[in-house]
């Protein structure tokens, strides 16, 4: 039977820890604000978006919101983001990914003031990440990536020198994540896998850990996975519960691997309340980095 990687429970005592670092930070007069970016009404970003803004106020974080409507144009957008570059208010801020069709993202991330990039989704802290794999990271890091391996490592999961086989190669979590599991003080060896990967199966088959993040629900099936790998859930599809009508997530790793694995993050309940929580460290230690 697999342990549990309980990502609600780790979040709820990382932001225990960070409510006491905002109250040193607002004593001595650099208090941090977070600044959300939301374009469009997307029902599932939205909750996301309104659950930064409960984590910000939970941790004594002021927050500062920039909703615009799903018709909201390129040029809209960029002065959004000069408003949340300028304002001494907002420290760091977020763009709610994805942004709508049309709209050139990459251009809007690199917009961004690198020194208030809250997700570390802009090219300097991604190239930073890149270049730094020795010396300890000053800048911020992807929330998801930051938020898995923290998850792992706060429940003794050792990583050194272990297979790790990431599917999917979005850049909130399948690019990063490499990167930051490679470097010297994680010492993992990662595969990156996506829809042009030959033998998925046979390399999940050798993975000691598999982060899935490929939003294929129960693409990780029983017979793929090792007896006593570590399985991570990150994939987000929706489908409508039969019993209640509502829509769930749904994960990509299905019932039966589960119960192979030493070690299980659940989905819902394990990455996502961790995102949310790496993204207010992020704000915490900007601020103290520039107090
Ligand atoms: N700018 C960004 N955009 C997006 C990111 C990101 O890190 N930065 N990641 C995701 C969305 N996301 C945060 O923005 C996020 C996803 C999921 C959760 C979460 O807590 N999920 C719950 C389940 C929620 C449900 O039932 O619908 C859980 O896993 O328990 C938080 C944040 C894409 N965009």
């Amino acid at each position: 039977m697999a342990q549990i990687l309980d990502g609600k429970a780790t979040a709820a005592e990382i932001k225990a820890e960070l409510r006491e670092r905002v109250t040193a930070l607002s004593a001595r007069g650099t208090a941090p604000g977070l600044g959300t970016l939301l374009v469009g009404d997307d029902p599932g970003s939205r909750w996301y978006v309104n659950g930064k803004h409960k984590d910000c106020a939970e941790v004594g974080i002021s927050s500062i919101r920039e909703d615009l409507p799903a018709d909201a144009t390129q040029e809209e957008i960029e002065a959004a983001v000069r408003r949340l570059n300028e304002d001494p208010a907002c420290t760091g801020y977020i763009v709610q990914l994805p942004l709508p069709k049309g709209i050139d993202t990459n251009r809007i991330l690199e917009l961004v003031d690198p020194d208030k990039d809250a997700d570390g989704l802009h090219p300097t802290n991604l190239g930073r990440l890149v270049l730094r794999v020795n010396e300890e990271i000053t800048s911020p890091l992807p929330c998801t990536p930051r938020g898995i391996i923290d998850l792992m490592l706060r429940h003794d999961v050792d990583l050194k020198g272990k297979e790790v086989v990431v599917l999917g190669r979005g850049v909130t979590v399948g690019r990063p994540i490499g990167l930051l599991l490679t470097r010297r003080s994680v010492n993992a060896t990662v595969t990156l896998t996506h829809t042009g990967t030959r033998d998925l199966e046979g390399l999940v088959r050798r993975a000691d850990v598999v982060v899935a993040a490929a939003g294929v629900k129960d693409i990780v099936s029983a017979d793929m996975v090792k007896l006593g790998a570590v399985l991570v859930d990150v994939g987000v599809s929706r489908e409508t519960d039969p019993t209640t009508g509502k829509s769930r997530v749904v994960g990509d790793v299905s019932a039966e691997a589960r119960e192979k694995a030493s070690w299980y993050s659940p989905n819902p309940g394990g990455v996502g309340p961790m995102t949310r929580a790496m993204l207010l460290a992020n704000v915490v230690e900007m601020a103290e980095r520039s107090a």
